[in-house]
């Protein structure tokens, strides 16, 4: 196989899985040589190959094969000299210090965007008080909140805090080892490191990072021998006084299936909610990254009220938001136009038809009872117990927010009920609301979740 081969393969992968995941994963891959069918690639590291070969190797092989390149099967090498030199060797995002030992260097962090950082990171009223937390743990000062727990919804922009936190960190305070990965990748480095015995080893390097950086901490929840080694990990490095940051998509008392022992560890810090974007940041947003493209297309045309149209149709979160201008850059430089309304309309017709979806009773229904721990049948069941009945009130209550569908509509959604059996649920999770502040928290969580 020619390099220009595997370079149209490459491109091909980064479209099939996005810039962020080919810069961290793909790009770094050396290949080495095809042999009998099998396709062989350098990796930086054993977590990295390992990680790829998971991950990736069947989107390898697809391609490769439409590329003609028959390959039955893919595999990662990691070479011993890439071991020994500690700045090749740790993945990007992992800083160690440098004079510790090639193999200690070796953190088996992920690799960090460069692109996440506080200067591009845009604040506005929903999360001036997570941006501001996180910048304080960037100054790498004496640690005074213990964990910082990020939280929001969906592309909301908690990696993007915790990566600038990290690049902060190397840059101000470049001696500290800073590790960041997902609870995803936490847990398969210790499945990892059980299997091939490791286990000391796994404990005392990541006991030795000076901050723990953990993104989308919910992953955990419900697998135990997880959950127990993330909890002797993050007593250790708080007695040690290290600064643990961990974000996810809910606030820890809300995760379910998680231990109580630790959510009530995560809760001991300073726990920030980013909350759902509104039109200012969203502008804000759109407006810095229209900047950008101004400079990658120039001479492109942007219409006035285009930048206003799409931060008031796209609330979904600001991913979406992202893609949708980055396409629509792309379109107009492409058909060599000026990027109006109408051709944003054209070109982005089923991001602002998905924008435009409305919450259906069915969703309200089964998110509610996945709350609230009860068996979707319940909800349009007979049952009056208070645990039952309470869920299927705010389920009611929800559906007339949250739809346009008439009461007796619900109602039949509901079992058949008739419409002032769900007028009666409506007004008493009104009452309640006023009282109680958990039920006020679950509702915001419900709506926060069916929004998104
Ligand atoms: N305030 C902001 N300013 C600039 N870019 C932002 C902002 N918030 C989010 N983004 C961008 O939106 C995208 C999604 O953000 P990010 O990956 O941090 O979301 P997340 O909250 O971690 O979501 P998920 O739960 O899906 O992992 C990123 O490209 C990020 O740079």
């Amino acid at each position: 196989m020619t390099d220009e081969t595997w370079g149209k393969v490459c491109e091909e992968l980064r479209q099939q899985i996005g810039d962020n995941n080919y810069k961290s994963w793909i790009e770094p891959l050396t290949l080495s040589g095809l042999e009998n069918g099998v396709v062989s690639f350098r990796v930086p590291s054993q977590f990295h190959g390992d990680w790829v070969s998971r991950n990736y190797s069947d989107h390898i092989r697809a391609h490769l094969g439409t590329a003609g390149v028959t390959v039955h099967r893919v595999e990662f090498k990691h070479s011993a000299r890439a071991v020994a030199a500690p700045k090749t060797a740790a993945p990007r995002g992992v800083k160690a210090a440098k004079a510790r030992p090639a193999a200690e260097a070796e953190v088996p962090g992920a690799p960090l965007d460069s692109r996440f950082t506080f200067d591009s990171f845009v604040v506005g009223k929903p999360n001036e008080l997570a941006h501001a937390a996180a910048r304080r743990v960037a100054e790498g000062g004496p640690v005074s909140f213990n964990p910082l727990f990020l939280y929001g919804g969906v592309g909301l922009g908690k990696t993007h805090l915790m990566h600038a936190i990290a690049h902060e960190l190397h840059v101000r305070q470049p001696h500290l080892r800073v590790l960041y990965l997902s609870a995803e990748q936490f847990m398969y480095r210790f499945v990892q490191a059980l299997r091939e015995r490791q286990i000391m080893d796994f404990k005392e390097l990541f006991r030795s990072v000076d901050v723990l950086m953990v993104d989308d901490v919910q992953f955990i929840a419900g697998k135990d021998s997880t959950q127990e080694e993330f909890f002797h990990t993050f007593n250790a490095l708080v007695d040690q006084n290290k600064q643990i940051v961990i974000s996810a998509d809910r606030a820890p008392g809300e995760i379910k299936d998680l231990e109580e022992r630790i959510k009530s560890r995560l809760q001991c810090g300073l726990v920030v909610d980013l909350h759902p974007t509104d039109y200012e940041l969203r502008l804000g947003i759109l407006q810095q990254k229209a900047e950008f493209y101004r400079g990658q297309y120039p001479g492109l045309q942007l219409a006035d009220g285009v930048v206003e149209f799409l931060a008031h149709r796209i609330t979904t979160n600001v991913r979406v938001l992202e893609g949708a201008l980055t396409r629509l850059f792309a379109f107009a430089s492409l058909v060599g136009r000026e990027i109006t309304l109408d051709l944003t309309q054209d070109c982005l017709a089923d991001i602002l038809r998905a924008s435009d979806r409305k919450v259906t009773i069915e969703e309200i229904q089964r998110k509610v009872a996945e709350h609230f721990n009860i068996r979707l049948a319940d909800m349009i069941g007979p049952k009056r117990v208070r645990t039952i009945a309470r869920p299927r009130q705010v389920a009611m209550y929800l559906a007339k927010q949250l739809t346009p569908r008439s009461l007796p509509e619900i109602g039949r959604r509901f079992g058949g009920r008739d419409h002032t059996t769900i007028m009666h649920g409506v007004r008493r999770i009104e009452e309640l609301i006023t009282t109680d502040s958990q039920l006020s928290d679950d509702l915001q969580l419900l709506r926060r979740l069916l929004q998104a």
